[in-house]
């Protein structure tokens, strides 16, 4: 975890973290904005205190000087984490970034950590850059989301200030999505099904469970156990375009649109559920089942758009729906190279996909008319997610912090880029 260190401002009111940056022979004083290059200081082949010389005995240790830079930047850091205690703001659609910590693979390769998260929404990505007459430095880009979560965040808290919030407005009678994305191995399924134990999953402790856990809460509370809501679950999952029911031995389903353009999967299970556990079983039944590959980056990458979706019925009509969805990994073709044609495929289709996303839920955030759901059958089966002025939409976008996943890393926090309401409001309708 990042040394925690406060060094105060000329400003304390001031909401974003600052970095207080030190060359040799001058000190600056700056806000998180846009992006500083930070060079290695002449004197920096000496290690700079006894933590850096220990990390340092190992002479080979490779990018070795981009390691020492970004823990001297990261020595000039305020960091604010993110508590239980803090208070959750309302959104329409939230944006946030979760890093999740160095794993033993990279670990052992020596892989360096390019994160930091300060804090207040904040990431930082230290990517290693050389000029050509080989000096190396770190271009430090800045990212402002909703909330950024650190290698420390548990799935508890990471639930707190991002699904946890939509669970009211089912109640509400309205639409809530929350999206997990990312490059494969970043901790989509981690946070969404549950942390894993070696190959078995922890479900109970994903967003899954504990979305189903409140939403059961609610329905004990008087104010609602007398509007006679029926709660359903549905789990399906989206792999090359087709639509497969997790909950029924992975039927093949269609989807198809009625006149009055309510679009419809035909056959899929909806099980009446009568507590939470009821619905960790199915959890666990539909996860067995998701389609996997494997990739470079995941030996059990799962290559398909999982999607649970938690039903309030009342008096047969829906309420709400609260649709929790683990999207298939990013990759980037460079990431696929080594596999076969389906592979590719594969990513294709997922990033066809995941554009159609990004479209759909630009139109949401513009509260645009024309919303182009029917771009991709992710997009269409979410369609209802996409209007109505009830909707809302939380994104979770994780990194991996290896530098091996610079390039992947900067993809995804483009794509979460522009999602956050700072971008639409600046995007010209
Ligand atoms: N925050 C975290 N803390 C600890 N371990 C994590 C965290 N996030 C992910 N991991 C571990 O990293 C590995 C990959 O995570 P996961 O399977 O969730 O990735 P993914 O993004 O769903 O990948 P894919 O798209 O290929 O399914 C798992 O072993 C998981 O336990």
């Amino acid at each position: 975890m990042n040394k925690m260190k406060s060094i105060g401002g000329p400003d304390p009111s001031m909401r974003r973290p600052a970095i207080f940056c030190e060359h040799l022979h001058h000190v600056r004083y700056f806000t998180l904005s846009g992006r500083r290059r930070s060079v290695l200081p002449q004197d920096m082949s000496k290690p700079v205190n006894k933590r850096l010389s220990n990390a340092f005995e190992d002479t080979n240790r490779p990018n070795k000087q981009f390691y020492q830079m970004i823990e001297e930047f990261r020595e000039t850091l305020e960091v604010l984490p993110l508590s239980l205690s803090d208070t959750v703001e309302a959104h329409r659609i939230c944006v946030c970034v979760r890093k999740r910590p160095l794993n033993n693979k990279e670990v052992t390769k020596n892989d360096i950590d390019v994160v930091s998260i300060p804090g207040n929404g904040t990431l930082l990505l230290h990517e290693p850059k050389q000029k050509v007459d080989l000096t190396k430095y770190l271009d430090n880009q800045v990212f402002h989301f909703d909330y950024s979560f650190d290698e420390s965040s548990t799935n508890d808290l990471v639930y707190r200030f991002t699904a946890k919030p939509l669970v009211q407005t089912i109640f509400d009678g309205g639409m809530a999505t929350c999206f997990a994305y990312g490059q494969t191995g970043s901790g989509k399924t981690h946070t969404m099904g549950g942390d894993f134990s070696g190959k078995s999953q922890n479900s109970a402790k994903g967003i899954y469970a504990m979305a189903a856990q409140d939403v059961f809460a609610l329905l004990k509370q008087r104010r609602y156990s007398s509007l006679d809501l029926c709660p359903y679950v549905t789990f399906f999952e989206i792999y090359n375009s087709k639509v497969f029911d997790l909950l029924n031995k992975k039927a093949k389903l269609r989807v198809l649109e009625d006149e009055k353009q309510q679009v419809q999967v035909v056959g899929l299970q909806e099980m009446y559920v009568s507590c939470a556990e009821d619905v960790i079983k199915m959890i666990e039944m539909g996860s067995a089942c998701r389609t996997s590959g494997q990739t470079s980056a995941n030996a059990n990458s799962s290559r398909s758009h999982a999607i649970l979706q938690v039903i309030l019925r009342r008096r047969n009509q829906v309420h709400g729906k609260f649709s929790l969805v683990d999207l298939a990994g990013n990759e980037r073709g460079i990431d696929v190279r080594s596999s076969d044609r389906q592979t590719l495929v594969e990513t294709a289709e997922i990033n066809r996909s995941l554009l159609a996303l990004k479209e759909c839920i630009r139109s949401l955030g513009m509260d645009s008319h024309h919303i182009p759901f029917r771009m991709s059958k992710l997009t269409q089966v979410l369609r209802d997610s996409f209007i109505g002025e009830n909707s809302r939409t939380c994104m979770i976008a994780m990194v991996s912090p290896g530098m091996s996943s610079c390039d992947s890393t900067v993809n995804t926090l483009r794509y979460a880029d522009r999602y956050s309401q700072k971008t639409l409001d600046a995007t010209p309708v």
